[in-house]
């Protein structure tokens, strides 16, 4: 079943750690895998480009199926394994509504975030702006408020109801990278809690980026 399928990842990507996430909550392992580097610009060999023209990772196939939008992914695995493993999307309307805000709202908080981190990689040097910078982290600081409000309406301790659901399964990785690059612990309890409680879910600790493991993180979100 796994054996068909085919995931061309990069160690830390969150879109890349999420479809791994979801493979192993529907008991899907063995599958083809093969981690990319981006420093060596793996990402843009033809490998990656034959599956996903625009070179980035993840870059996944199940079968002849290619689905390389992470969250896409996701919700194709939830819906091919309905019943094997963990469910990921709730019955419940109102889970289910809100499952489907959070997840959607990722892409909100992944740009603020890469707004932040990435600003010298992304703007060449003669456009930097101290102005820029500032409005960006305040920006991020903006967002990650929100998703501690989020969580702390939540007693399940998952960001969509009772369970562990899509929602955890796509917005885990982003968290998490806001930890590896600095975020403040005591400054956000209720999102490091969410992030120490699930940091030992089996799924997420299978597929914790390797790169994380051997390597010190950064602290350009410490004052966030
Ligand atoms: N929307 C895509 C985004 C994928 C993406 O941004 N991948 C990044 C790594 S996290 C990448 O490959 N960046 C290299 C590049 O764009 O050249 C998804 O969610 O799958």
């Amino acid at each position: 079943m796994a054996k068909d399928m085919t995931l061309l990842w990069g160690s830390g990507s969150p879109p890349c750690w999420r479809i791994m996430i979801a493979l192993e909550e529907k008991n899907l392992q063995g599958y083809n895998q093969k981690l990319l580097s981006f420093e060596k610009g793996e990402h843009k060999s033809k490998e990656v480009m034959d599956i996903n023209p625009r070179g980035q990772l993840p870059a996944f196939k199940c079968g002849d199926k290619i689905i390389n939008e992470s969250c896409g992914a996701c919700f194709f695995l939830e819906s091919k394994y309905k019943s094997q493993g963990t469910k990921l999307i709730p019955d419940c309307d109102a889970e289910q509504a809100l499952m489907f805000q959070r997840v959607f709202e990722v892409n909100t908080f992944g740009d603020k975030m890469a707004n932040v981190i990435y600003y010298n990689w992304k703007v060449p040097e003669g456009e930097r702006h101290e102005s820029a910078i500032k409005r960006n982290k305040e920006a991020l600081t903006a967002e990650v408020k929100l998703w501690e409000g989020y969580l702390q309406k939540t007693s399940s301790g998952f960001l969509a109801g009772k369970n562990f659901s899509l929602a955890d399964v796509i917005v885990f990785p982003a968290i998490a990278y806001l930890y590896r690059h600095g975020l403040s612990e005591e400054r956000y309890p209720k999102l490091t809690e969410y992030y120490k409680n699930l940091m030992n879910r089996p799924s997420i600790k299978a597929t914790w980026p390797p790169t994380w493991k051997e390597t010190p993180g950064q602290d350009i979100l410490k004052d966030i």
